[in-house]
């Protein structure tokens, strides 16, 4: 075990960045996808009240559009929210690693345990953070909520000619594969480390801490922490939202 994956004492100061820089290309056109309406409040909203409804997280830092840091502060003005958090708005990059490294970049000193949480995962429940938070705790340097895959999964190689089926080349054994959500948890120094370290460019921050040889581990996700990606799931989050306001019997 290195000296940066040394146990985080159980009182650690926990902050959330929340990359929310994105445009949301797949989504379709319209404002910056965190930017944009569920159920009336947007979607970073959700996201922000998500990190903040865990009692262990004292600061979300929100990596914004570049072009929209003032919008943001308004936005995190005009919505309650739970006083007990400090918020921290940055300007975000041209890649979501980019714009996690920004954030990371505006973390205080006073923070040793690190959720990164998508803007575009607004719905995840509170038990599903907590869990989290509990496994960087209990020693882990980096933890991944994640769900066993729906689907049968195929390799294929590119196609011999463009517009020709691809072949298949390989049926990884579905047991032993997981969907990764987020938030992802890091003890502060192991995520720090990784994002000096790998120039890749990589879709999430726990492949980053995996090439340092660093142990990653995963925790039970959930369904409703969904990542809001093309406009289908845009329905499914009205939906989940519904359910959860008949729950809740208003
Ligand atoms: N330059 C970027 C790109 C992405 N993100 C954030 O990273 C998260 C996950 O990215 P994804 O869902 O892929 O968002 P987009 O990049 O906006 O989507 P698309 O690829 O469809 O444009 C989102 O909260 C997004 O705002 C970011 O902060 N900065
Ligand atoms: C971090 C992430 O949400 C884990 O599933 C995902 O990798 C983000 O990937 P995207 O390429 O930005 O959609």
């Amino acid at each position: 075990m290195s000296d940066d994956s040394r146990p985080s004492p159980a009182g650690a100061r926990t902050a959330a960045v929340i990359p929310a820089a994105g445009r949301g290309v797949r989504l379709g056109p319209g404002a910056p996808k965190a930017l944009r309406a569920l159920n009336g409040t947007p979607m970073l909203i959700h996201a922000v009240r998500a990190m903040a409804a865990s009692r262990a997280v004292s600061l979300v830092i929100v990596v914004a559009p570049p072009d929209g840091v003032a919008e943001v502060k308004s936005l995190l003005d005009a919505h309650a929210l739970p006083e007990r958090t400090d918020f921290l708005v940055v300007p975000g990059g041209d890649t979501r690693q980019e714009s996690v490294k920004l954030g990371l970049d505006a973390l205080p000193p006073d923070y040793e345990i690190v959720l990164v949480h998508d803007a575009a995962r607004p719905l995840v429940p509170v038990d599903t953070v907590d869990a989290v938070i509990e496994a960087v705790r209990e020693g882990a340097p980096a933890v991944v909520p994640a769900l066993p895959l729906a689907d049968t999964v195929k390799e294929v190689a590119p196609a011999g000619t463009p517009g020709e089926p691809e072949p298949v080349v390989a049926t990884p054994e579905r047991a032993r594969l997981r969907a990764v959500q987020t938030p992802q948890g890091f003890d502060r120094a192991t995520l720090m480390r990784a994002h000096e370290t790998v120039a890749d460019d990589v879709t999430d921050d726990a492949s980053m801490v995996e090439q340092l040889g660093e142990r990653v581990v995963v925790v039970p996700g959930h369904e409703e922490a969904f990542k809001v990606t093309r406009p289908l799931d845009l329905v499914l989050a009205e939906a989940v939202l519904a359910r959860r306001r008949l729950n809740d019997g208003f």
